[in-house]
């Protein structure tokens, strides 16, 4: 298997007035191309704070985090919005999801404003929106979808342009067990359709046990489940 992240050694504090708060440190740990990794730990450890950074939306004070060999310290503010869009998906507890445009733009928007591309843009977000089970809502606004099909076009929107890695912060917090779990399957579906490789920041030990490692942030260890 190819190697696509590396973490080496970062850390992060915060700082508040004259306060600091060390929230990351020394924090290592690899991912391969088409591996789920699932981080899990209490409440205020810092996963969050751990995907924003891998999100390329926050910098470490220290260590090196490596994307399919590009190092983020070697990316000025405009490439890494450019590399965001290409090689990053994201989907967070709640969707985002633009309220004034339908499910097939919401889902297309990324790949139009990456690519200029319409018509291949509005094709592929078909596709998708069928690959989530949403190929009858196409034209349905986001206040028209329940909670878990809303979460479904989030997560078509964030593979629209074929990620490296798609990162997941709390994607069924906000849902029932079992609407979460319906969730959740198309997503490990797309992980065999696409090869897709997947960070998944959960306080669900059911989603956790479905990916390959899990890096729980008590111990910093990261094992093959
Ligand atoms: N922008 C910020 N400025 C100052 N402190 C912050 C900031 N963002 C997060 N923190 C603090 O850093 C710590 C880690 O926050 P983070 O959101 O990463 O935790 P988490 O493990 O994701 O928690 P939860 O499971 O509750 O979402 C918390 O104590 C939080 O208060």
């Amino acid at each position: 298997m190819s190697k696509l992240l590396k973490v080496d050694s970062i850390s992060k504090s915060y700082k508040t007035g004259n306060k600091v708060l060390k929230v990351l440190e020394n924090i290592s740990f690899d991912l391969n191309k088409g591996e789920f990794l699932a981080i899990t730990g209490v409440s205020g450890v810092g996963k969050s704070t751990l995907l924003n950074l891998v999100g390329l939306l926050d910098k470490p004070d220290s260590g090196e985090i490596e994307l399919g060999n590009v190092k983020y310290s070697s990316l000025t503010e405009d490439q890494k919005s450019t590399f965001r869009n290409k090689h990053l998906g994201f989907v967070f507890q709640f969707h985002h999801l633009l309220p004034e445009f339908t499910v097939i733009e919401n889902i297309a928007m990324p790949f139009v404003i990456g690519n200029g591309d319409f018509d291949k843009g509005f094709k592929k977000a078909e596709m998708l929106a069928k690959a989530v089970g949403l190929g009858e809502r196409l034209e349905h606004f986001p206040t028209m979808l329940s909670g878990g099909e809303q979460q479904r076009v989030a997560v078509a929107r964030a593979i629209v342009n074929n990620p490296d890695l798609l990162l997941m912060d709390e994607p069924t917090g906000n849902l029932d067990p079992k609407t979460g779990k319906m969730v959740m399957d198309y997503v490990f579906q797309l992980r065999n359709t696409y090869n897709l490789s997947c960070i998944i920041v959960t306080h669900n030990i059911e989603i956790a046990k479905r990916c390959d490692k899990i890096f729980s942030m008590e111990t910093l260890e990261c094992n093959y489940v």
